[in-house]
């Protein structure tokens, strides 16, 4: 049984200038070990003060019963504004809550289930892809996961030509903007010119007026009543309860933007980490194709009802022990409103304070063999407890991811129909090293070998 892979640590002593240095590298790796134990960890700067809070009680004070008092923090919406606009992603307070309202309702289990056939379109298509042979996964699962995102929010496969533009202007702004996220973690002081690469702001550019086009078009078909019933008809129609209105066009085109990257880029680095966990764990992927090929009576026919899901509870295990160790998001960023006393020490008012999925999922006082992959924990009593008090992919509270009913059906679904059909298997001499890009991916992409399962083989 292999081991998942895990970044290198930084000795616990080292420069500021290095650890910078580090740090604007990877953030995973610019960590100490000491971090899966400690309950707190201060940066403290001549020019900001940075707290990891590492505890369930603290996590749940920022993320949960105040979080108000620890609003998304500036350095974030700088760096994000160029793409994202005002998206509900980057504000807070009453825009924030504004914009939730008139989400939420398009994510509801009711409505997951109006999503489940474009899903299902997205992932036949992924499957028709496959071919025998090596390849790099999370390449596969990028372009099936934006699939995903374009099918139900606007109806359109990726081949469709506005989405596959936007596809592709998406992957140039990654290249050219790598560590656009996470440079809001890295702290250095306010008034230090960070200004997003010229390339960057021009693929950001291009990006927001691909997705114009396609929401004002949207807005025209839905003023002729010939819209289809997605995602986006059922966000662009709904009226906030407190003031009647709906998305202006331009606020709309910044909610499109973060559907689609926290959307895709999410979806795809999870799902990509949890097909590794599987071809490392060959006899636990023979239970899960056993369970997967309930899937077959439908391929190649309509969309199978949503409850199928139901009948994949190894496979939604393995995605949530996936999520656990390797949370796409693996940091989050608030900012302290006002001072605060954090375990008897002093925190200043404009504090950055982060919280860590990465660090909870591994936290070595939660989880016994927190490294280890153990789908199987999943199953047990304790889990409850441990996943209240640890696990944090989705984030918590009030801005808890408003698509996590919606990824875990996607992963789910993608994980079964893959693995009813084909065998992956890795290759020992190329382990994949988690480093934090936008999300966590590997520092080399994933290699998987995909072989056509032969029905009669012992799966
Ligand atoms: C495995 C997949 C996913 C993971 C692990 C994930 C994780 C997260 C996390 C951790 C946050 C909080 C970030 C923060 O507060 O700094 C978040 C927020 C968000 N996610 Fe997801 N997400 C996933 C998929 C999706 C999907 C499929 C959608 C929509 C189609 C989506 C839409 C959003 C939005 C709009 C927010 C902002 C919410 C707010 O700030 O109020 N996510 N997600």
């Amino acid at each position: 049984m292999t081991r998942p892979p895990m970044p290198a640590h930084r000795p616990e002593r080292v420069a500021l200038w290095r650890h910078l240095r580090m740090f604007r590298r990877d953030i995973l790796s610019a960590q100490p070990a000491k971090l899966y134990r400690a309950k707190m960890a201060e940066f403290r700067l001549p020019f900001l003060q940075s707290v990891m809070v590492n505890t369930p009680d603290l996590v749940r004070l920022v993320l949960q019963e105040r979080a108000g008092d620890f609003p998304k923090s500036g350095r974030v919406r700088e760096g994000l504004r160029p793409l994202l606009g005002n998206s509900v992603f980057v504000t807070n307070g009453a825009t924030w809550a504004r914009q939730r309202r008139m989400i939420d309702p398009a994510f509801e289990g009711g409505q997951l289930k109006d999503s489940f056939p474009a899903m299902w379109g997205a992932t036949e298509a992924m499957a028709a892809r496959l071919t025998e042979g090596w390849a790099e996964v999370e390449a596969l699962t990028s372009h099936a996961a934006a699939d995903v995102i374009f099918r139900t929010l606007f109806s359109v496969p990726i081949e469709d030509r506005a989405a596959a533009e936007v596809y592709t202007a998406f992957r140039a702004h990654q290249r050219a903007a790598p560590i656009l996220n996470l440079a809001a973690v890295v702290p250095l002081p306010r008034w230090l010119p960070r200004p997003m690469p010229r390339r960057a702001r021009a693929t950001a550019k291009r990006i927001r007026a691909l997705i114009t086009g396609m929401t004002a078009a949207r807005a025209a078909a839905i003023a002729a009543g010939t819209a289809p019933d997605d995602l986006a008809t059922k966000i662009m129609t709904t009226r906030d309860p407190d003031t009647g209105m709906c998305f202006a066009t331009e606020e709309m085109v910044d909610q499109v933007a973060i559907f689609f990257l926290a959307g895709h880029e999410t979806s795809a680095s999870a799902l990509a980490w949890a097909l590794y966990l599987i071809a490392t764990h060959p006899d636990w992927q023979a239970q899960l194709a056993a369970e997967a090929q309930a899937i077959r009576p439908h391929i190649g026919g309509p969309a199978p009802d949503f409850s199928i899901l139901r009948q994949f509870p190894r496979i939604r295990d393995t995605f949530r022990e996936a999520l656990r160790l390797y949370p796409p998001v693996p940091m989050m960023v608030r900012e302290a409103a006002q001072p605060e006393t954090f375990r008897n020490r002093p925190i200043a008012a404009g504090a950055q304070v982060i919280v860590s999925p990465w660090h909870m999922g591994r936290n070595e006082h939660i989880w016994p063999d927190p490294h280890a992959f153990r789908p199987e924990r999943w199953q047990q009593g304790s889990s409850r407890a441990q996943a209240r008090d640890g696990y944090i992919p989705f984030s918590a509270g009030p801005r808890v991811c408003p698509g996590a009913g919606f990824a875990m059906a996607e992963a789910v679904l993608i994980l079964a129909r893959l693995l009813a059909d084909w065998q992956v298997h890795a290759d020992p001499a190329r382990v994949p090293i988690p480093q934090a890009h936008m999300t966590v991916r590997a520092h080399d992409g994933i290699w998987l070998q995909f072989q056509r399962r032969e029905l009669h083989s012992n799966m």
